[in-house]
């Protein structure tokens, strides 16, 4: 049984600086996945935000002409045979990833925990070497992943390694200067329900952040897609106090802004300015999209923390 602890999970997230400049010595000098030859089909299985980021990953090998899928660990049937499988799990144990991995003979499991059953399964494993959560919540686990990933995706495809000092940088920089942005995020925040947004590139983003609302404090919350935003989402603003959390970057962010704003609905912006939002939480290096990818989580995951603490009232 894991115990989540919202005071802990906070400290979780005041180590991420500290943890992402220790995967990048360690990145510096090996290569995890070196172990991977050339291969044609990749299939990442998982879980919660283990797919969420799989998902940008798997898109990622798709762009550069690759077969790749992030499957629901808990879908029915099995990879084809000629595929590099990845069973992605923090805690190593979630049951639907284990599952899913229970008559493959070859696989590779990404992990957090080099002795939980599923590295104890796998062919290979690589870790994420994210310390242990002690607030019992996926957070720098979560960015692990991602970097980890990223580093596979550059090893199949020689694309360029996940600019992770910077994020570093970027994730100290939203931390030191939360008494700027916190509390009045946190306010605007407060309606029926936290609604993140962001580009199918990040859409990593939107869902763990979600998540992070619906983890620590419980509060409604729901991650969409900026362009299906329109098609999908748009409808809960005519009924309840909606908050966006709106994360920058699609084509169709004018489309989803014009509806937020004819709805009165209120747009907390991280990592840009967009018109018509309440509020703009901006950070070093957020010109970067791929520094956003790994940084800009981080506002939902310390405004959850703070209202699993305080409370919402
Ligand atoms: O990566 P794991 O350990 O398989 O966990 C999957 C999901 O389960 C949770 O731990 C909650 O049950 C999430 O935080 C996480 O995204």
């Amino acid at each position: 049984m894991i115990t989540i602890d919202p005071a802990l999970f906070r400290a979780d997230l005041e180590a991420k600086p500290a943890s992402l400049r220790a995967l990048a010595d360690r990145l510096a000098t090996r290569n995890p996945w070196e172990f991977v030859g050339p291969t044609r089909r990749v299939i990442f299985l998982g879980m919660g935000s283990s797919r969420y980021a799989a998902q940008v990953a798997a898109r990622r090998l798709r762009a550069a002409g690759m077969d790749a899928a992030a499957e629901y660990a808990s879908a029915e049937g099995r990879p084809p045979s000629d595929s590099l499988v990845v069973a992605i799990s923090a805690t190593g144990k979630s049951q639907e990833t284990l599952d899913a991995i229970s008559d493959l003979s070859d696989f590779v499991a990404l992990t957090n925990d080099p002795d939980s059953p599923l590295a104890r399964r796998a062919t290979a494993t690589v870790e994420m070497h994210a310390g242990a959560e002690e607030g019992g919540v996926a957070c720098r686990s979560f960015q692990h992943t991602q970097i980890l990933l990223d580093a596979l995706v550059s090893h199949l495809t020689g694309s360029e390694p996940a600019p992770i000092r910077r994020a570093a940088e970027a994730t100290e920089n939203l931390l030191t200067r939360r008494p700027e942005w916190l509390p009045r995020c946190g306010d605007l925040l407060k309606g029926d329900g936290v609604f993140p947004i962001a580009p199918v590139e990040r859409l990593s983003s939107a869902l763990q952040s979600a998540l992070m609302f619906r983890e620590g404090p419980r509060v409604p919350a729901d991650g969409c897609e900026t362009g299906d935003w329109s098609h999908v989402d748009v409808y809960l603003t005519k009924t309840l106090r909606y908050r966006a959390l709106f994360f920058p970057g699609s084509r169709y962010d004018d489309q989803a802004l014009g509806w937020l704003r004819e709805r009165g609905s209120t747009v907390v912006a991280v990592g840009g300015d967009v018109p018509g939002a309440a509020q703009a939480i901006r950070f070093r290096h957020d010109d970067d999209s791929r520094v956003r990818l790994l940084t800009e989580t981080l506002v939902a995951e310390l405004v959850a923390a703070d209202w699993w603490i305080h409370g919402t009232a």
